[in-house]
Order: C-alpha cells, then structure tokens, then sequence
C-alpha cells in the first residue's frame, strides 16, 4: 500500500487520507503567487485548523481541495470515506460540503428551499429530499424555523442554515472558510460547541479556515500554522486533550498554553507584515 509523509513527518497510508496535497502551487493568471508548494495530509475523520495572515492562500487552499479550479502544479486528491483515494480532481459537491464566511441565503424563498437547494441540483427526488433536509436542519437545531425567511433570522441562525446545506448531502468531508467571523463570540463560542458535536457524532473530516488562534485551538485536532504568500506550511501543532472538549478546556492552562504556541508559531508568518 502506498503512503506519503505527512507535514507531522508521520508516514500515513493513502487510504486513511481523505485529503492529500503534495507539491502543490497556485499562480492566478494575474501572476499572483497564492500558494505553495504546500504538502498537507488530513486523515479520515480529522479536524484540522488552516490558521494563517491575510493572503496566504487559505481559501485558494480549500478551493483546490474541492476542485474548484486546479493547481498549478502538484497533486491533489480527495477520498470519500468509504472508498479510495481518487487520483487527480474531484467535482464540486462530490462528497464535499462547503460552508463560506457569507451564508449566501437566496432571500426570496424559505430556509426549507434553501437547504434543498444542492438535493434539487442533484435531482433528488421531492419526498427524500425534504426528510433529508428536516433531518439536516434538526441537526443544527433549527427544525421550528423551516417556513422561516432569511430575514427573519440572526447572523447565527443565517450561518447554521449555511451549515445544513452543507450538510444535506451528507458529504465526507466539510470545508469551512472562515464561518463564524462575522459572529459575536458568545454566538461563535455555541456554534463552535455544536459543530463540534456535530463533528463527533456525524465523523466528518473537518478543514476549517479561520484567522482566530483561540478558535484552531479550541476546534481542532491539529492547527496548521501558514507561512505569509505563498503559503506553506510553517508549523503542525497536534491538540491534545480530554475529548469531548467543552468550556472546561476553554479555561484551562492547556488550553492557553496551546495558544501561546500556536501564535509563536504564527509571528513568523507576520513579520513584515504592516499591522496597521
Ligand atoms: N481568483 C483570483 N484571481 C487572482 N488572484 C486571486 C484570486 N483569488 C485569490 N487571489 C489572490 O491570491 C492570494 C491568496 O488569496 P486567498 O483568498 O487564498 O488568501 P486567504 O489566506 O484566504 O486570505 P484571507 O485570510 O484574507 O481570506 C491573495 O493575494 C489574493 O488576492
């Protein structure tokens, strides 16, 4: 069986990933340099936090994973949960769900529509799509609020039905980019705890982007610091502790003994960055 080195230096089989880059770079046609060459293994079930300065190629990162365009050069392959690794691109929406900073609601139609939306795109037929959809929105605990509008709804609720679209589909692997930035942090602090319940109970690979230290650290198994554009990776910081993780790890002296690394880990990545 095939195995690659993971940025952790550990050697994993191809089978256990459900995600792999390996050399992999990203120059727009502006010439712009996003990324790379980036080496990055994620296993089956992971939560992994993409932490890193403005620019350095986070989103361009998820956008590769979720074959959303292609790497310059390099390789980057995705697997589904229960099959095996897939050489070259995956389809959007192929055992992907993608969860933006922005919600992106359509505002003209109920938060039922709206999370039917990818099972309609996939011709699922009307019956299974709204038990599957009244399933999703229960999951993020909104099942009273299907009839409601987008408008009707605060920046929270808007961002959990984003969550169960993404999640309609039941896809292995969820890429977060930035979700809960917009939030107020009691707001971001139970979205966070739900969707770490929601990441334990539905085994999902996780790849969360955020500029937050103290999110990464709460969130994820390993944080993977981000060197400035083109990004690379700086550091791989493996989060250990008692599991399932709740307010008493947000308290504790682990807790900011971790952040005190992570964010020695990041200054790197910031040095000569203007912070004005
Ligand atoms: N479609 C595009 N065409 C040209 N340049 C792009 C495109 N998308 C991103 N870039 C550039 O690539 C670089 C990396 O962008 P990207 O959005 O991946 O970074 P990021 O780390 O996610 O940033 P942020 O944290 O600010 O969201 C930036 O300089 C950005 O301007």
């Amino acid at each position: 069986m095939s195995s690659v080195k993971t940025s952790s230096g550990v050697e994993a089989s191809l089978t256990a990933l459900a995600v792999s880059l390996r050399g992999v770079t990203k120059t727009y046609d502006t010439g712009v340099m996003a990324l790379g060459p980036l080496d990055l293994a994620v296993r089956k079930g992971e939560f992994i936090s993409l932490l890193g300065p403005s620019g350095c190629g986070k989103s361009t990162a998820l956008r590769l994973i979720a074959g959303l365009g292609a790497p310059s050069s390099g390789i980057v392959r995705v697997s589904r949960h229960d099959g095996e690794a897939q050489p070259g691109r995956v389809q959007p929406g192929h055992g992907i769900g993608f969860v933006f900073q922005e919600p992106t609601l359509m505002p003209w139609t109920s938060v039922r529509e709206n999370v039917r939306l990818p099972l309609r795109l996939a011709r699922v037929p009307k019956a299974e799509a709204l038990a599957r959809v009244d399933a999703a929105l229960a999951s993020v605990g909104l099942a009273d609020f299907a009839e409601a509008f987008p408008r009707e709804l605060s920046g929270g609720m808007k961002m959990r039905v984003s969550l169960a679209r993404a999640l309609v589909t039941d896809p292995d692997i969820l890429l977060m980019d930035e979700p809960f930035a917009a939030l107020d942090e009691i707001t971001r602090f139970r979205l966070n705890n739900d969707l770490l319940a929601l990441w334990r109970s539905l085994g999902k690979t996780v790849v969360f982007v955020t500029h937050s230290v103290f999110e990464s650290v709460y969130l994820s198994q390993r944080v993977v610091v981000m060197t400035a554009r083109p990004g690379r990776i700086q550091a791989d910081i493996r989060i250990e502790t008692v599991e399932p993780r709740g307010e008493e790890f947000r308290t504790s002296t682990a807790y900011s003994d971790y952040c005190r690394r992570v964010s020695a880990a990041l200054a790197p990545s910031y040095a000569g960055q203007s912070t004005l």
